[in-house]
């Protein structure tokens, strides 16, 4: 049997930095806020859906969420597992063993806050893992120059960074289902959380495809980039 491309679209946050000051903890996750009508995680899901070599989508929620449920029913090749934890690297390991995938199968990792992600990129990302038989994930050298501030507030210039060989690491990242279980549960042990997929196979001395992606990509993250996703969707 063929080995099956599966997007894992990891959904348990809160989205803190999306609230603006006024906005009460009560507020809506961002996965489900909207743009141009329709929940950001059903726009992050479709983008997969588009792809015809993924065979389907798993979507990991927090415990008790049963609102992805009812804005994916309708997608066929979508299933909601709530196993989210309390780290994004949580939910993505507990998602791994709760997908039914096998080792070889390749996983997709992809934010619910990526609802820009284009067919052209998702394209190239499965093109390259496939061709070199390597994990990968799309990604933008940096074009700014990069400063670091200084370590006491006021917030002022500690330091400029040489950007040459900089990238901005973007989703999906892509893996070997096994390699990346193995990577997740070996970082465990270690203090530091990764923020991505690739960090964790880093650490076990994997070197994953840096492949062009987007700037419609980009994770809604602050409350002024609902405005700038919605002007690109
Ligand atoms: N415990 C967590 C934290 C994050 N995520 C998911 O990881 C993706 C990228 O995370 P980010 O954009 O940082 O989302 P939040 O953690 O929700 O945002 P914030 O850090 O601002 O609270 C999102 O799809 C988010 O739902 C997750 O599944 N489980
Ligand atoms: C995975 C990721 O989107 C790569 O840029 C990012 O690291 C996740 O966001 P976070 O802010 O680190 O949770």
């Amino acid at each position: 049997m063929q080995n099956e491309l599966i997007g894992l679209v990891p959904a348990a946050g809160i989205g803190s930095r999306a609230l603006a000051p006024h906005e009460a903890g009560e507020a809506t996750p961002k996965q489900y806020r909207l743009l141009a009508g329709q929940p950001m995680l059903r726009l992050a899901v479709q983008a997969l859906l588009r792809e015809p070599r993924l065979s389907r989508v798993v979507v990991a929620v927090a415990p008790g969420d049963t609102t992805a449920g009812a804005v994916l029913a309708d997608l066929q090749r979508v299933r909601v597992v709530s196993c989210g934890g309390a780290t994004r690297a949580d939910t993505v390991r507990a998602a791994l063993s709760h997908a039914g995938c096998q080792a070889n199968d390749w996983v997709l990792v992809h934010d619910a806050a990526r609802p820009g992600l284009t067919p052209e990129a998702l394209g190239r990302l499965i093109d390259a893992c496939l061709l070199h038989d390597q994990p990968g994930l799309l990604a933008l050298p940096v074009a700014d120059t990069v400063k670091r501030n200084a370590a006491t507030p006021p917030s002022r210039v500690g330091a400029t960074i040489d950007r040459e060989g900089l990238w901005l690491a973007q989703t999906p990242q892509m893996a070997r289902a096994g390699m990346l279980l193995q990577a997740l549960q070996a970082d465990l042990a270690y203090v530091v959380v990764p923020t991505d997929e690739s960090s964790a196979l880093e650490r076990l001395g994997h070197a994953p495809l840096l492949v062009r992606g987007d700037p419609r990509n980009f994770k809604v993250t602050w409350p002024e980039d609902f405005i700038l996703m919605e002007k690109w969707l």
